[in-house]
């Protein structure tokens, strides 16, 4: 089954043609990430699949609310990083207490344990973003939309987040479209690599990557991992990434 599908789709601005006739199909549980140089259309397409811009074509999406998470600001700079956190939660029915429980066990996985009451424009670069993450788990949508997730987060970090999104979805087997510039990322996370060409916005290549999940520490260390990457990288050298 797919859970979503895209189809043909272009996107304009004023008549300029960001994403050019891009089609792909995402099976329901499945991790697919779009990569390609700045510039290319990656935030414009991931922005057309959550209905967030006016597109050309066709797409299918679950109903029901996604979990998109911009490159940018998705916490309430009024709220405490806790609330920020309690937010989806208690919108979508969850009791105070309960809440505050779920999100307080799941804070020290984030490196966010301690923060609690600070404000959003306190927190670090890689600290806005582990916790702007964090948020749009907590939706606990079938969909997730992931605009460069880990591009402010450290090495150490981004490493622990990937084995905790690959945990995360044998659990809950969510779907997943994410826009990222780092190829072992991608690779690592993927079952799907969308490779997009710079000028204007059109598709190179769909890339399976058909490594065993669960993924671990070790499957980085493993020949086929390295191949993978290689293969990815050779197929989008020469786009100035
Ligand atoms: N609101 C807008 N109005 C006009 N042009 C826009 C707008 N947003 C994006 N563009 C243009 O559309 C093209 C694609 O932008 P987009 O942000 O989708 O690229 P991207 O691949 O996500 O880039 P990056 O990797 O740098 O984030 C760019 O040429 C950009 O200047």
């Amino acid at each position: 089954m797919q859970e979503v599908e895209v189809s043909s789709v272009k996107v304009y601005y004023e008549g300029f043609l960001a994403v050019n006739g891009i089609s792909f199909a995402l099976p329901k549980g499945s991790y697919l990430s779009i990569i390609g140089p700045s510039g290319c259309g990656k935030t414009s397409l991931l922005k057309a699949i959550g209905g967030l811009l006016p597109y050309e074509g066709y797409i299918s999406r679950p109903e029901g609310p996604l979990g998109y998470m911009p490159q940018k600001g998705v916490l309430l700079p009024w709220y405490s990083l806790l609330k920020n956190l309690e937010i989806p939660l208690l919108i979508r029915g969850v009791s105070e207490v309960e809440a505050r429980k779920r999100v307080l066990d799941v804070l020290p996985q984030f490196g966010l344990k301690g923060f609690e009451n600070y404000f959003p424009n306190a927190l670090s670069g890689g600290m806005y973003q582990r916790a702007a993450l964090l948020r749009t788990l907590l939706t606990n949508s079938e969909l997730l939309l992931l605009d460069e997730p880990f591009g402010a987060v450290d090495a150490l970090n981004r490493r622990k987040l990937w084995l905790y999104l690959e945990d995360m979805r044998q659990k809950f087997n969510f779907s997943t479209i994410m826009v990222t510039h780092d190829v072992e990322e991608a690779v690592f996370l993927s079952d799907i690599i969308v490779i997009m060409h710079k000028y204007p916005g059109e598709l190179k290549e769909i890339v399976e990557i058909n490594l065993p999940h669960p993924r671990t520490l070790q499957t980085i260390s493993t020949d086929e991992f390295s191949s993978k990457v290689e293969h990815v990288l050779e197929k989008i050298i020469g786009e100035n990434i």
